[in-house]
């Protein structure tokens, strides 16, 4: 996570989530370096002192609000992301062996990764992931914003590291012409 880009969240138990401080080094962070904020408004509840929630925090609210069974949400940047999403919308990923690490299997399972426009006010890239998760039931565990990066979400953290690198390797392989 370079240049203190990404942000990370995980789900509390009681309708919030805890997600990292903005324009922190994200490979440095300790314990009061979360905020829990509400999913209901996006409130800040608790934590982080004076320090602001990660600019990208309406992203993982949109995600907790629609995907009821997401417990953590990492969003990174990477140079294959940016490459893989441009001039694609959506993304279909490649069907080959690493494709399983998101759940897919040999069965027809659609492998179209959303791509959603990079903006000033991220609200409104929020908005535009909950509409689209709203939209559509049993989406893949991650999503793209155009010239900025990959979101993944899974059940656990592990989870959604792993739905993380499988994208990563799967974008990957397009930005090199897979
Ligand atoms: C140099 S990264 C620009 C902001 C960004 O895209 C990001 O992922 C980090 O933002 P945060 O507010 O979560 O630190
Ligand atoms: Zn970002």
């Amino acid at each position: 996570m370079r240049a203190t880009a990404g942000n990370l969240s995980a789900r509390a138990d009681d309708q919030s989530f805890w997600v990292t401080a903005s324009g922190l080094c994200k490979g440095e962070l300790n314990t009061d370096d979360f905020l829990r904020i509400a999913l209901a408004d996006g409130r800040v509840l608790e934590g982080g002192g004076d320090r602001k929630p990660s600019a990208e925090t309406a992203i993982h609210r949109a995600i907790y609000n629609t995907q009821g069974s997401a417990a953590a949400c990492l969003h990174g940047h990477s140079v294959e992301a940016v490459l893989a999403s441009r001039g694609r919308d959506p993304v279909v990923l490649p069907r080959v062996e690493m494709i399983k690490a998101l759940g897919v299997w040999d069965d027809g399972t659609p492998t179209a990764l959303p791509v959603f426009a990079n903006h000033p006010d991220v609200a409104s890239i929020g908005q535009a992931v909950e509409t689209f998760l709203r939209d559509h039931p049993r989406p893949l565990p991650a999503l793209i914003v155009r010239d900025h990066g990959v979101t993944a979400w899974g059940q656990t953290i592990s989870e959604a590291l792993r739905h993380f690198e499988a994208v990563e390797f799967l974008l990957t392989l397009l930005a090199r012409g897979f």
